[in-house]
């Protein structure tokens, strides 16, 4: 038998009153099972509850102002709100539970409509003064002026609602059996990303409040986080909260200096595709040794002209933490920061981070888990899960492995690990972190693990434990039907994405009746974790058992 996960953290919803009082109507009612197309992974979407006989003729304009009633947090964190009167289902970014507002409909949907919030009329229940100054309207943290215990709440609620509706456990099955686990809160609520992206913009994005601040030339470039929703509006950041103290430091010195007319630099247009700078990626790290902070400044170019970056690496190389810049350079038009060619301006070319005991390497293009401190919790969780006996026996499948880091951890435990993970950088790197910390029963294979044949299988023995960590989209229909048919006892599905897993946990537990496909495994836990504080991403960590 598996243990089921211990973390030892404070549970926040000890009685879960929403278990027992839940909304008979639900927003993800009409998410259905057979909404997972076969040839793509594609996520649910949200609909909107189906309009009761009140409301069947009610359907706002485009243009129409409404107040409205904020009941809770949905798909991507947006309000889920209702039109007085109509029980009609409009979602609204930044509303939160509680709120009464006036908003604008800005789109229709099939059954339900976008909104703006143009004015707020009375405050959201759990309002606290949100710390950055940006956050009314960067596209970073959502969030940050609701307590985090009703951040915390909200994401739970979300979990279950979607595990109820779209995985179709029901609540009581959740409840008596104990498999509905109170969401792992994360201990440190700022400065926990070790990786910021941000963006060199032509001009500068700012709020219809700040309008008459517009600047021309240089003074209106910007480098900071996008607009929500918008890949050309660049809103200037000077400080982020989420990012380390050094990566600040960083970030400010670069802002003193890089629009200086006579640095002769430009923000690349993502519609001319003129101009040299594209991105500023910080990442930090820790060394080995000290317990440290290491940081990775890289900056990504439209062109090599290492002549133009010398007086921003003069600026940041005294800052003590940082051991690395690098020039990514990128020639195409996308707006990917993975350069086709990576130039070491300074120092080292990666920077170390220490997980679970481990030594991880980590180049300015490698994956690895953006919250370092709440990896561990997760780590922690998946080890409890796969629940392995210890004795080196047990062989572990690690699907969607990135740079191997599930499997490395659990390595040393076992007889051997197969990972399997599409990027092949990143299947290099998992090699790299094997032999760095001399590993040697873990085998990391490149392959698309949407396009799997009969053959995929044939080279590995069967596991004792599958773990599954996919990317949003989820699991493809052709791996689901593979791990019906390979009958692991126990599969740890770990999951971005809680609409896709629960969709994934329905066909491994209750089959796809549509495709004369049975399901095969019970579910024995799903335990919440919030790794991005603000945001609206939850993570889940679920253990199945073979039936
Ligand atoms: C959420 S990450 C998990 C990474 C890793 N398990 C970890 O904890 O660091 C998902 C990984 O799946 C990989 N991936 C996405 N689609 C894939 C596919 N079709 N086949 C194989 N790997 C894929 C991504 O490149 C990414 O590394």
């Amino acid at each position: 038998m598996a243990t089921l996960p211990s973390h030892g953290l404070r549970s926040l919803t000890t009685a879960r009153p929403w278990l027992l009082n839940r909304r008979p109507s639900s927003t993800f009612a009409s998410l259905s099972s057979s909404s997972m197309a076969e040839d793509s992974a594609e996520a649910p979407q949200p609909s909107a509850s189906k309009p009761s006989k009140s409301n069947k003729s009610y359907f706002p304009k485009r243009g129409q102002t409404l107040e409205l009633l904020c009941e809770s947090l949905a798909f991507k964190g947006k309000g889920l709100c209702k039109v007085a009167d109509t029980g009609f289902v409009v979602m609204c970014d930044r509303a939160l539970p509680g709120e009464r507002f006036i908003g604008r409909v800005t789109r229709k949907k099939e059954n339900y409509a976008e909104v703006t919030k143009l004015k707020t009329i009375s405050p959201h229940w759990d309002f606290v003064d949100a710390p950055c100054e940006y956050s009314s309207y960067c596209g970073g943290c959502k969030t940050q002026n609701l307590s985090y215990e009703a951040q915390l709440s909200a994401k739970e609620q979300q979990v279950l609602e979607l595990v109820t509706h779209v995985g179709m456990f029901s609540s009581k099955e959740l409840e008596s059996l104990d498999i509905m686990k109170p969401i792992v809160p994360c201990d440190i609520q700022f400065h926990y990303r070790n990786k910021m992206e941000f963006s060199f913009g032509s001009h500068e994005w700012l709020p219809t409040e700040s309008l008459s601040e517009k600047q021309d030339g240089n003074e209106s470039y910007a480098l900071g986080l996008h607009a929500p929703g918008f890949f050309d509006k660049v809103l200037n950041v000077n400080k982020c909260l989420l990012q380390s103290e050094p990566a600040n430091m960083v970030l400010a010195a670069i802002q003193d200096c890089w629009r200086d007319p006579q640095l002769g630099l430009s923000a690349y247009n993502v519609h001319s595709h003129a101009g040299f700078l594209k991105h500023l990626m910080l990442r930090t790290g820790r060394d080995v040794k000290t317990g440290l902070p290491e940081l990775m400044v890289n900056f990504v170019t439209s062109s090599y002209k290492p002549e133009l970056l010398g007086p921003l690496v003069d600026k940041i190389s005294p800052v003590p933490e940082v051991v690395s810049i690098m020039n990514n350079v990128n020639t195409s038009i996308g707006s990917t920061s993975v350069g086709e060619e990576e130039y070491t301006l300074y120092g080292k070319s990666t920077i170390t981070e220490i997980l679970r005991g481990l030594t991880f390497q980590i180049s300015a293009n490698s994956f690895f888990q953006t919250n370092t401190r709440q990896a561990e919790v997760l780590y922690k969780l998946i080890e409890d899960c796969a629940g392995l006996r210890g004795d080196g026996s047990e062989v572990v499948l690690d699907l969607f492995c990135g740079t191997g880091t599930i499997g490395l951890t659990l390595a040393q435990r076992v007889r051997h690990v197969y990972g399997y993970e599409v990027v092949a950088q990143a299947i290099a790197d998992a090699r790299l972190n094997a032999k760095l910390n001399g590993i040697h029963n873990a085998t990391f294979v490149q392959g698309d693990l949407n396009k799997i044949d009969e053959s995929f299988g044939n080279n590995f023995p069967k596991p004792d434990i599958v773990i599954s960590d996919p990317n949003r989209p989820g699991m493809h229909m052709k791996l689901i039907k593979f791990l019906l048919k390979l009958k692991a006892p126990r599969v740890v599905y770990v999951s971005c994405n809680p609409a896709t897993c629960a969709r994934d946990l329905d066909y491994l537990c209750h089959g796809v009746i549509e495709k004369n496909i049975k399901g095969g495994y019970r579910l024995k836990s799903l335990q919440p974790v919030d790794m991005f504080p603000h945001t609206p991403h939850i993570e889940c960590v679920c253990l199945l058992e073979l039936c």
